[in-house]
């Protein structure tokens, strides 16, 4: 395999520091440059916590996209953030790696259009555990037998975007096989506003946020006299990074933008 140079914005947060552990075990795998707002000028290996490597910390993404030479950006941040480091990275003709969520459907339309001109592969993917991305893929096969779903995913309460992307990436996928639906019953009334949850579609999905938790969904269906009930646990971030990996080692050879990582996975 040859070197592969990649930069990680938001790399000392949760999932950018399980990111640098990744990158450290594999010699293909060679960090140049990280982004964050906290350790400009420092090197990786002087903060605590994280692995022993040279790269340096930039403060702006187009600083450090023009000082290293980089082949892809790996982008674990928020949804501004994220979105503004996808479209510096494409502009420079790097290739993105992005877990970050909470894009907005034009966002992910216009970042699409970029790459397509630019010519500059990427992917966006909400969830790049692997057993996700099977849930998922599960649960647009079931919805094609039944119709009445409901989505309860589960996060820890430090996540800013309700629901997961993991969670509209499900509905989106089960729209693809559902017949439309308005679910529940016709003269249904909140008593408290939000107590059904989110629609998409006419399905309903349902945000819980306690400490202590990690990543986890359900997708319960049901038709008469049965349920059926697919669910994925993510009990440490670790369970990410396989596909963090497998998306780099992809990334280098396409030239266009993907969104979900089942498109290089089963296609
Ligand atoms: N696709 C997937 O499989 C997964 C995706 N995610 C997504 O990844 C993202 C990050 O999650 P998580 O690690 O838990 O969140 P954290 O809050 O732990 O980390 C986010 C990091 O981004 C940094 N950051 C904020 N603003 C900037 C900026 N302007 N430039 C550079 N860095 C910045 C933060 O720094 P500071 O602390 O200083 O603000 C922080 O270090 C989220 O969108 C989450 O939904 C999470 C898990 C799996
Ligand atoms: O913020 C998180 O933690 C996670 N975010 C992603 C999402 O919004 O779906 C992926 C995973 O669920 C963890």
């Amino acid at each position: 395999m040859n070197q592969i140079n990649i930069v990680v914005a938001g790399a000392s947060g949760k999932m950018g520091s399980e990111a640098l552990r990744m990158i450290e075990k594999e010699e293909y795998l060679n960090l140049v440059g990280c982004v964050d707002l906290k350790h400009t000028g420092k090197k990786v290996s002087e903060i605590e916590g994280l692995p022993n490597l040279d790269a340096l910390f930039y403060h702006d993404i187009n600083q450090c996209l023009e000082a290293v030479d980089a082949d892809v950006l790996i982008d674990l941040t928020s949804p501004k953030v994220g979105y503004q480091h996808t479209k510096a990275a494409l502009l420079n003709g790097v290739r993105p790696v992005v877990g970050t969520t909470g894009f907005t459907a034009e966002q992910l339309e216009e970042l699409t259009k970029l790459a397509k001109e630019k010519q500059v592969g990427g992917i966006i993917a909400p969830n790049f555990a692997m057993g996700a991305v099977l849930m998922m893929q599960f649960s647009r096969m079931a919805a094609k037998f039944f119709p009445d779903v409901e989505i309860i995913e589960k996060h820890h309460d430090q996540k800013v975007d309700a629901p997961s992307g993991t969670a509209i990436k499900t509905a989106e996928l089960i729209q693809e096989t559902r017949q439309a639906k308005q679910q529940g019953h016709p003269d249904e009334e909140e008593l408290i506003k939000g107590a059904r949850g989110a629609d998409f579609d006419g399905m309903k999905i349902h945000s819980v946020r306690l400490p202590g938790l990690v990543a986890h969904q359900e997708v319960t269906f049901a038709g008469p006299g049965e349920n059926l009930t697919i669910k994925h646990d993510s009990f440490h971030r670790e369970s990410f990074m396989s596909g963090i990996r497998f998306a780099v080692e992809q990334v280098v050879d396409l030239s266009e933008l993907i969104y979900g990582l089942e498109h290089l996975m089963l296609d």
